[in-house]
């Protein structure tokens, strides 16, 4: 891999002709790095994942991760890629522990490291008691858990969070914040979209500011603070557009 793992040139998004989703995104995110991809609704904070992840084809530029090409090298950008994706991806049919079985077997996983690591991502993520139970009677932020653990499995090198606490209570919120600092010390890079100021500010080394699908602040949240003379990364939104950046949500 090179020191980027992901590397986003000139990247621009069309829906329909109509929606510019992505407006000529540039950006690079350092191999280690959590980046916190911060924006209100509409900003384009999905779409950019979405490409990133293979999922939608790119209306023009470049986008590398782990140094290959997605367009071209998607094989070999799964293999390094962990998805956490913002709608529930579960059969809910499967037991929790079913649910995660079945991804893992997809990355091929042997069975002892499967159950080994699957036994230590449930505890993390308070899921012990439901995990056999059926993923239909989960709650919202049960999902999200059981998502995030499903996504991480197979310790990608890169783990894609989109929205990973929506609909999380308090303490769930925190575990998830408390696992997403574990990739940290564990060398990962995890690229996190959330629209919680405070969940940007408290796990990103950097992060990328997006409205109207273009970037508009980019560093750490202390230097974002320190530019702008604003008390929170809110505040940074608020001075740079006018807006609020959880406005009409
Ligand atoms: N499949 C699609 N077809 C048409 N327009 C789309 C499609 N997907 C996204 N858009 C539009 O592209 C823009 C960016 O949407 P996107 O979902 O990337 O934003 P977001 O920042 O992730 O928002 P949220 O925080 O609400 O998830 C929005 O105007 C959205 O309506």
């Amino acid at each position: 891999m090179t020191d980027n793992a992901i590397s986003i040139k000139n990247l621009v998004k069309n829906f329909d002709d109509e929606v510019t989703a992505v407006d000529n995104l540039n950006l690079e995110v350092k191999k280690g790095e959590t980046f916190g991809f911060l924006g209100p609704n509409g900003a384009g904070k999905t779409t950019t994942i979405n490409i990133l992840c293979g999922l939608l084809k790119p209306t023009s530029g470049t986008v590398c991760v782990g140094g290959y090409d997605v367009t071209k090298n998607l094989k070999k950008v799964k293999e390094l890629i962990g998805v956490c994706p913002q709608e529930a991806a579960v059969f809910k049919y499967l037991s929790g522990r079913e649910n995660i079985e079945l991804f893992g077997n997809l990355h091929k996983m042997s069975k002892k490291d499967l159950k080994e690591r699957a036994d230590m991502l449930i505890e993390k993520m308070n899921l012990t008691k439901a995990s056999n139970r059926k993923a239909k009677g989960y709650s919202g932020g049960m999902i999200r858990s059981l998502n995030l653990i499903i996504a991480l499995i197979n310790s990608p090198d890169i783990a894609f969070l989109d929205e990973p606490t929506v609909g999380q209570d308090a303490r769930a919120r925190r575990e998830t914040w408390k696992f997403i600092g574990d990739l940290k010390t564990q060398n990962k890079t995890t690229i996190l979209t959330t629209h919680y100021i405070e969940e940007a500010e408290a796990l990103s080394d950097r992060v990328g500011i997006i409205d109207f699908g273009k970037l508009i602040a980019l560093g750490t949240p202390k230097e974002l603070r320190e530019k702008y003379n604003a008390k929170n990364l809110e505040d940074v939104f608020l001075k740079i557009t006018g807006r609020r950046i959880l406005e009409g949500i």
